[in-house]
């Protein structure tokens, strides 16, 4: 019938369907990286979970099979709205399309062996249900994302409490920075890093995670199946 078919719609309020990329940021938050043991980055300190790390309200996350210490990290996440590279800072946040809580789940023991053998993080953050996400927030609802609390309790005992004022590098900036290293699309999420307060995730654990009283979520910790 000579019909164009119409491009899929791929709304950015569901942007965990087709985002591809996770970029996130590491010690971000001089208390936490004091709290590891690590120095404050002079620049940031990146690494990537893939999209298989996306998990929603509902489902569980999983603690993989080779991990005995597994850790919660609540944080700040920041969806591209719009294509990004080698932005500058001034120009960053004409990027953003919203936000998303997340909690950066990681494998605390298999990651303090990777650092001692000088291996790559990715056994550590990268494993499927790393990334719970929230729904997403369309950034008119936060005029400054850096004036914001972010908080994370277990099985009701508050936890992490941080401000989005403490970060090391502000979110113009990391997207400056990201950008000029990997392209940012559209649907691709940043995790701004975590604020003090990380902590120990037993099977069986709930997790209850906010902003301030813009949202929050929950999540139970289950062992995975092989
Ligand atoms: O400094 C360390 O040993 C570990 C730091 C992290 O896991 C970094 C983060 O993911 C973060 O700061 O959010
Ligand atoms: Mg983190």
């Amino acid at each position: 019938l000579g019909l164009t078919p119409m491009a899929a719609a791929k709304p950015l309020s569901r942007f965990w369907e087709w985002g591809k990329t996770i970029v996130c940021v590491g010690r971000n938050y001089g208390e936490h990286a004091r709290e590891m043991g690590s120095a404050p980055p002079r620049q940031p300190l990146l690494f990537l979970k893939p999209a298989s790390a996306y998990v929603r309200q509902g489902s569980p996350v999983l603690r993989p099979y080779y991990c005995a210490t597994l850790h919660h990290e609540v944080e700040l996440g920041v969806v591209v709205g719009r294509r990004a590279r080698a932005v500058a800072p001034h120009a960053a946040m004409e990027h953003v399309g919203g936000y998303a809580l997340c909690v950066d789940v990681t494998a605390r023991d298999t990651q303090d062996e990777c650092k001692e053998k000088g291996l790559p993080w990715t056994l550590a953050k990268a494993f499927d249900t790393s990334c719970p996400v929230s729904d997403f927030v369309p950034k008119e609802r936060i005029p400054d994302p850096h004036k914001l609390k972010i908080w994370l309790k277990v099985n009701g005992e508050l936890r992490q409490e941080g401000d989005t004022s403490s970060m090391i590098f502000s979110i113009p900036y990391l997207i400056s920075y990201i950008s000029e290293i990997i392209t940012l699309e559209e649907g691709d999420l940043i995790l701004t890093g975590t604020p003090k307060g990380v902590g120990a995730l037993e099977v069986n654990d709930e997790i209850e995670a906010g902003i301030d009283d813009i949202l929050s979520m929950r999540f139970t910790v289950y062992k995975h199946q092989l």
